[in-house]
């Protein structure tokens, strides 16, 4: 097994144990894009178990340092991105930022919290990719203060087409630690979920837009 895809495989065996994982067919959960879903990955869960949390960083970090290993400044997404970031750039000793939503409507109306200059090379970090919109939000608005998005990792993707389409046509590059295909995978090695189970998340997975509509 190459080094990548033993990553993908520890990271969801990660998400799994210590509960960041979330089955609901019965009552799908609704995504920040509207899309109605069997399962909600809840990445926030790693904050709070120090020893996973650390792995994780060890793994954005030895991707950073082989996709991108000119980057100059970790962004953290808000805000799922924002604890990794800071632990990530914590560990390569680089300066961090964060990247609201939008920008705030008093004090100094900043969308992007931290000091960037034009430039500089950025790798945005965020928790988790579903159909990418807020992760290459947070890109351009780096972008469109003059500095220069090397790439998006996060820690997990649903690996959606058109997620993957909107990330070429922006031209910026995007890679995750983990990934759906993995986490059935090794939700099923373990036992984790019944065979309709597993059903259920292939066939939604194939249409989620429509799936429960
Ligand atoms: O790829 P997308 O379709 O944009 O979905 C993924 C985004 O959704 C979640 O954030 P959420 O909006 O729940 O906010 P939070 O980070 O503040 O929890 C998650 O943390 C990602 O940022
Ligand atoms: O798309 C989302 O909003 C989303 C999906 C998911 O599995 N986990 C999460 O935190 N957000």
């Amino acid at each position: 097994m190459s080094q990548i895809a033993s990553i993908a495989k520890e990271v969801a065996s990660h998400l799994l144990t210590i509960g960041a994982v979330h089955l609901r067919p019965e009552e799908p959960f609704t995504w920040t894009s509207g899309i109605k879903s069997p399962i909600y990955c809840d990445n926030r869960i790693t904050m709070s178990h120090p020893e996973i949390r650390s792995k994780i960083a060890d793994a954005f970090v030895q991707t950073i340092r082989e996709r991108f290993p000119d980057a100059e400044v970790i962004a953290g997404t808000a805000t799922a991105g924002i604890p990794h970031a800071a632990w990530i750039a914590d560990k390569m000793g680089l300066p961090m930022i964060y990247v609201r939503d939008k920008a705030k409507g008093h004090g100094r109306q900043n969308q992007i919290e931290g000091s960037l200059t034009k430039g500089q090379k950025v790798v945005v970090i965020e928790d988790l990719i579903s159909t990418g919109g807020s992760s290459l939000k947070a890109a351009q608005a780096v972008q469109a203060e003059g500095a220069d998005v090397l790439g998006v990792v996060a820690i997990f993707s649903y690996q959606f087409p058109d997620a993957e389409a909107l990330f070429n046509e922006a031209g910026v590059p995007f890679t995750t630690l983990s990934n759906y295909t993995e986490l059935l995978a090794v939700a099923k090695e373990q036992g984790i979920i019944t065979p309709e189970q597993e059903n259920v998340l292939v066939e939604w997975r194939k249409s989620p837009r429509t799936f429960f509509a």
